[in-house]
């Protein structure tokens, strides 16, 4: 707590992440841009306009089991009624002509239903003798028959705008007879590293130098959330020439996203930089790992500066950097759906703000999974998001957790879409 007051002493109330992200929404526009791209294109692509239904789907009746169609009402009241059979239908055959009055008809599945026919017998359940089938009773009307427009019906809404598109929704569109949607343009991402230490991988290291990890962990971030990345490399810690670049980016992009130098030491220029350049919103919020974090405009574009440690960018990225990229392509920021996982580690925070723990996942035997702490919790230790399942996230007003106490778990999976 004392640390806490200390905090709070020098740099102002921590905002939660529920803050920054109205913070956000206040101040940022999706991208006006829209086109039409072809199915085969558009997963994770963001519908522009609501899509009704042009047809029934399915589009005719038809059968759901291998079998017999028949009329119910031509079923005795009790006992097994023996039919004769007029005729067969493969799926993709035509039934015109079929007699179905006082008959049963071979269907197959996926087969239109001959005219007047409401229930399918399934082949398994019948008795077939010479040109006759044998129907067992207690079969309900309508039985293993599909209506058309069962599934959507001709004019019904199916995806409204905003929807990011997943590979199912490619399903429905597709079974709907669509080619194309219309989706707004992507999101453009510039993403630069800062820091006078960093080099890029593949090049000598000097004394003192580190290869720059965050590029890398961001770029692929940025486009799993759907986006365009524009990679403008590694920014040396150089206030006039940070703001120039800085500015330069803005023209280009939809926003840009930095890691580094964000913090508070007078080598921490990313933030002067905005500053001078254009608005700073805000730079901190109460998480952990990840405290740092800069939001601004320049030039009218939003500004994103995550902290530099690789875990807090991960950390950051997952809570505050994709829930800004999801409103700039026109879709609302979904906050994932957290599990319930059983920790096996006693745990001790502060209060007032919401940790992080990366953790491995092991089966519990009521159902429940049981999760494992990693062993270094250093927010640079890139092992520990490689060597774990996703994160705890304990609440600002814990702090202190005993083994066995339940809480909500994010897998990293659902942090990177
Ligand atoms: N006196 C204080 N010092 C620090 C505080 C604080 O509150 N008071 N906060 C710490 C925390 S928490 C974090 S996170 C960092 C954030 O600082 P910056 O955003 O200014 O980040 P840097 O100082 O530039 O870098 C931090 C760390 O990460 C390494 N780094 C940076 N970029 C990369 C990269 N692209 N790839 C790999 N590693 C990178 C950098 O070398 C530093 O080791 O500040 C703490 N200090
Ligand atoms: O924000 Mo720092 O992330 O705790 O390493």
């Amino acid at each position: 707590m004392a640390q806490l007051s200390e905090d709070a002493k020098v740099f102002g109330p921590l905002m939660t992440i529920e803050q920054a992200a109205a913070l956000a929404a206040e101040r940022i526009s999706p991208v006006s841009g829209i086109e039409t791209v072809p199915l085969e294109r558009a997963d994770g692509r963001v519908l522009a306009a609501d899509v009704a239904a042009p047809r029934d789907l399915p589009p005719f009746a038809n059968s759901a089991v291998d079998g017999y169609a028949v009329r119910f009402a031509d079923l005795a009241p009790s006992g097994d009624t023996r039919l004769p059979l007029s005729g067969r239908v493969a799926a993709g055959a035509d039934a015109a002509g079929l007699i179905v009055a006082g008959f049963a008809v071979r269907v197959f599945t996926g087969a239109p239903m001959p005219a007047g026919a409401d229930t399918v017998f399934m082949q398994e359940d019948v008795a077939v003798e010479e040109g006759f089938v044998r129907l067992p009773a207690g079969l309900k009307l309508g039985a293993n028959a599909r209506p058309a427009g069962e599934d959507v019906a001709t004019g019904a809404p199916v995806l409204a705008a905003g929807r990011r598109l997943r590979p199912q929704d490619l399903g429905l569109l597709a079974a709907l007879g669509l080619t194309e949607v219309a989706v707004r343009r992507r999101v453009r991402v510039a993403v630069f590293s800062t820091g006078d230490e960093l080099n890029e991988p593949g090049t000598p290291l000097p004394p003192a130098g580190i290869y720059d990890a965050n590029r890398s962990v961001l770029r692929a971030l940025v486009a799993r959330a759907g986006a365009e990345v524009i990679d403008l490399g590694i920014l040396r810690d150089e206030p006039s020439s940070l703001g120039q670049r800085l500015r330069a980016a803005a023209r280009d992009c939809d926003l840009i996203l930095t890691s580094g130098g964000v913090s508070t030491g007078e080598e921490d220029h990313v933030k002067t930089a905005v500053t001078q350049v254009g608005e700073l919103a805000f730079w901190r919020i109460g998480i952990k790992p990840g405290r740092p974090v800069a939001m601004g405009l320049i030039d009218g574009k939003p500004f994103l500066g995550l902290p530099g440690n690789p875990v807090a960018v991960f950390v950051t990225f997952a809570f505050v950097a994709r829930a800004v990229i999801a409103l700039l392509a026109g879709t609302t920021p979904a906050r994932p759906q957290a599990l319930p996982v059983r920790l096996d580690f006693p745990y001790r925070k502060k209060a007032g703000r919401r940790e992080y723990v990366r953790v491995s996942l092991a089966p519990g035997a009521d159902g429940i999974a049981v999760a494992s702490k990693h062993p270094r919790d250093g927010a640079g230790i890139l092992t520990s998001l490689t060597e774990t399942d996703g994160l705890v996230e304990l609440a600002e007003e814990l702090t202190s957790l005993a083994p066995g106490a339940i809480a909500p778990f994010f897998a990293y999976d659902l942090l990177t879409v």
